[in-house]
């Protein structure tokens, strides 16, 4: 097992699969994991429970995104962030904070703050693997794998719907996915590779098959 300093960083649309792929991905090469996601959607949390807004308060919506503390695990196999000293792990996951995350996401003095404390945590673990919208393109542009992970709207959707179950509400679902990529694409570019990144479209794979793709991108000497 190399321990040269090693990013691989996975971007995608909502439900792609970047969070099973990296996680997938982490484990099998005993790398951190970091889903950049969970920094955006703690923030949207803590919001919530001090009643600040985003969308009529950004002022105090930045300066929370620049001094809360921010603690996420970062090992593949266990999921734990707290924002304030607070544990949001489950929050962060609801279809209520999956609404309202895309406001905050979209506030540039917010993605600059947590821009910073991303590539702190990426400097401090070494070898690790990054997931998000815009960790190929402006995170960890010199990362040594980049790959776009996509995969057709409908698959995505309809993954999403067997994971939230068959009770779910499609309408929820369909926000989820077209909405909040809509939403997302207006600060990141996700829906195009830029130079220098891999496509891998799960569309017609399965979890493990996505991995082994990723894996495969990895040069040998840095596994
Ligand atoms: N290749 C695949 N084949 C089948 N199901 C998959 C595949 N990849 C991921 N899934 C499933 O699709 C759902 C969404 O995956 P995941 O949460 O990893 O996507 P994501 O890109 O991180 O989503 P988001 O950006 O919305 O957080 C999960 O239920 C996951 O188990
Ligand atoms: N690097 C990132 C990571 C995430 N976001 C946005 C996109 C979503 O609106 C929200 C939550 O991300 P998810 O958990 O669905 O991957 O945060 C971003 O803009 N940049």
């Amino acid at each position: 097992m190399s321990t040269s300093p090693l990013v691989i960083a996975i971007d995608g649309p909502s439900g792609s699969g970047k969070s099973s792929t990296s996680r997938g991905v982490a484990a099998r090469l005993d790398l951190a994991h970091l889903d950049t996601g969970s920094m955006y959607r703690a923030v949207a949390c803590r919001l919530a429970h001090l009643g600040i807004d985003p969308k009529t308060n950004p002022l105090d919506t930045i300066e929370v995104a620049r001094t809360c503390r921010l603690e996420i695990d970062t090992s593949a196999d266990h999921d734990l962030v707290l924002v304030d000293g607070e544990d949001v792990t489950e929050e962060i996951r609801l279809p209520e904070t999956s609404a309202k995350v895309s406001a905050v996401a979209t506030i540039q003095p917010v993605r600059d703050a947590l821009t910073a404390r991303m590539r702190q945590i990426a400097a401090e673990r070494g070898r690790i693997v990054m997931e998000g919208r815009d960790i190929t393109t402006v995170v960890c542009p010199d990362a040594q794998v980049r790959v776009l992970l996509v995969a057709d709207p409908a698959v995505r959707i309809a993954r999403r719907q067997a994971e939230l179950g068959e009770n779910v509400d499609m309408a929820q679902v369909i926000d989820s996915i077209v909405r909040r990529d809509r939403d997302d694409s207006t600060v990141s570019t996700f829906e195009e590779p830029a130079d220098g990144v891999a496509v891998v479209d799960s569309t017609h794979l399965n979890l493990a098959q996505v991995i082994d793709a990723v894996i495969d991108l990895v040069p040998q000497s840095l596994r």
